[in-house]
């Protein structure tokens, strides 16, 4: 499934109106009414009162065919729409000429001096500004919002909150604060970054039926990793494997008192179906490896922390970095694993610091190396960015640059791949904000590239079934009890929901 930018989704629905075919107009009444059957489940009681904002775009047309929608099932319904100095597109409209027939309150706000106050116990509904906005809000548009804003009252945004720019930031714009918002057909690229979540609340995407044959005929860059899209790189067990079928991983992790990130990582990787694991730690480590992990080889190289690995081309893939904590000697140590991977190559968390320390180090990188930061490891190697919009960007261009593949780590944990394609993850939840969790990821996708799953398919599907792994923990132990090791628990339940 693609992420479409706001230009995408207005080709989407003009294809929809010449193939399907369908009038504009029409259109306009499907997401109506699916945002009207959506506030009635939503709001059962017909003594609830709905005060609709509406813009005089497209956005403000699905407000009037709302409030007509919503008075013809017995809410009260009053409509405010704000004054553009134009009459509005056609289909608002014929929304309006269609609302003037209903039991709905009607009224208008040219100056600053008719915005309504607003009473307790109405829901709000913001259809002042959708997809077409281009500018950030100012003037008696930006009073309505704040007015709304500070209100206090429930507010029920349609298709996006009015101000949210659909593909680029709105830090320090004046924007809607909506608890919930019902958008259309297909998510959008503000609705996948923090920065814009006290805006959105909760996210609905309703399917309004938009023409099937768009996305086969308009790929996108921006993509959205879901069951579907891993189902097809998922491939079942072989009949008659043995345990030389499915790879050899290795991975470097742990130092005194971080060994469990090392047994995470591993655990995880067996538990991907990695055929043989053997793993590099430092001496400290061994009686807790052997231990924890039986089922892993283990050398150990170092006392406290891990000072070399040898031998790593025979691995299919290596995963390094989980638990390693900083020392001179890992410079060195990243040196030699780069010279000797002969294949896959994963890096996570000290890893990856220890290259922020030494830049010289990212040119050197085998190509299509994984790496796993999360935003803050990501700006220590790449630098500051001003917004989440621009990260991403950062993340295409240094992975086209080194050739590498980064999965920058989040709610929607973003695969940005060489060839410039952005992928973001649908699973998982906050119950994952919890210590460990990385180093499970780092496991799971080494033991999937050890398989021989390519870097980006390992990476796709790898925190795919990480974030799978998690909603199911969650719903089991709640994410508040939710810990690392659950997700290595729940890896099977996840893989069950894929490989049927
Ligand atoms: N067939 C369709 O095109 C469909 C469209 N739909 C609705 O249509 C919306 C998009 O409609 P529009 O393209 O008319 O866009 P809007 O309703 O967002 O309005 C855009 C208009 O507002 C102006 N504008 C932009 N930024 C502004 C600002 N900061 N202050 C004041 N005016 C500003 C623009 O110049 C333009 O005239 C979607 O969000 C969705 O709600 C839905 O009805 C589904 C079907
Ligand atoms: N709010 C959240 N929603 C979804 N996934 C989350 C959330 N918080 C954390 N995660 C996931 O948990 C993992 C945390 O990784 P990381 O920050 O490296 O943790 P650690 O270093 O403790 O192992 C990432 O894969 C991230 O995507
Ligand atoms: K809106």
């Amino acid at each position: 499934m693609y992420i479409y930018s706001a230009t995408d989704i207005r080709a989407w629905d003009e294809y929809t109106i010449l193939h399907e075919p369908i009038t504009s107009i029409d259109l306009m009444e499907r997401a109506s009414q699916a945002c009207a059957e959506w506030l009635q489940q939503y709001q059962q009681q017909t003594t609830t009162g709905f005060v609709i904002f509406c813009g005089k775009g497209n956005n403000g047309g699905d407000g009037l065919a709302i409030a007509r929608l919503l008075a013809e099932s017995d809410h009260p319904v009053t409509v405010y729409i704000l004054e553009f100095g134009h009459k509005g597109t056609e289909d608002f409209q014929t929304n309006l000429a269609r609302l003037h027939g209903s039991k709905a309150v009607i009224k208008f706000i040219p100056a600053e001096e008719n915005i309504p106050a607003l009473t307790a116990g109405d829901i709000i509904i913001d259809a002042l500004l959708g997809s077409g906005l281009n500018r950030p809000l100012e003037g008696l548009t930006a009073k309505v919002v704040k007015h709304i804003n500070q209100s206090g009252l429930e507010v029920i945004a349609i298709d996006i909150p009015s101000g949210l720019m659909v593909d680029s930031s709105s830090i320090g714009n004046t924007v809607i604060t909506a608890q919930h918002t019902l958008s259309f057909q297909c998510y959008k690229p503000a609705f996948l970054v923090a920065e814009n979540e006290s805006f959105v609340g909760h996210l609905h995407i309703l399917d309004i039926g938009l023409h099937p044959n768009f996305p086969l005929e308009h790929p996108a860059a921006n993509r959205w990793i879901n069951q579907a899209l891993v189902q097809s790189i998922i491939k079942p067990r072989n009949k008659f494997a043995h345990k030389g079928t499915y790879g050899h991983a290795a991975i470097i992790a742990g130092s005194q008192g971080m060994m469990g990130a090392a047994t995470l990582s591993a655990k995880a990787c067996l538990r991907s179906g990695a055929g043989k694991l053997t793993t590099h730690i430092p001496a400290v480590g061994y009686t807790i490896m052997q231990i924890a992990v039986p089922e892993a080889m283990t050398y150990t190289a170092g006392k406290e922390y891990i000072e070399l690995a040898v031998d790593l081309g025979k691995y299919d893939a290596i995963g390094a970095g989980p638990g390693w904590a900083q020392h001179d000697t890992h410079k060195a140590l990243l040196e030699s694993i780069f010279q000797q991977t002969t294949k896959a190559l994963i890096l996570d968390a000290d890893a990856l610091n220890t290259m922020a320390q030494h830049q010289q180090l990212l040119e050197r990188l085998p190509r299509h190396t994984i790496i796993t930061p999360h935003p803050k490891e990501f700006e220590r190697l790449f630098g500051k960015s001003a917004n989440d919009f621009d990260r991403i960007q950062l993340a295409l261009k240094k992975a086209a640059h080194f050739k590498i593949i980064i999965v920058l780590k989040g709610r929607y944990t973003l695969v940005a791949t060489p060839d410039g394609l952005a992928y973001f993850n649908s699973t998982g939840n906050p119950g994952m904000a919890t210590g460990g969790s990385g180093d499970v990821l780092t496991g799971i996708i080494t033991g999937l590239a050890a398989q021989g799953y390519t870097p980006s398919e390992a990476a796709i599907a790898g925190v795919f079934l990480h974030g799978l792994a998690g909603d199911l923990a969650a719903a089991y132990t709640s994410q508040e009890s939710l810990i690392a090791s659950d997700l290595v628990e729940y890896l099977g339940d996840a893989f069950h929901q894929l490989v049927l």
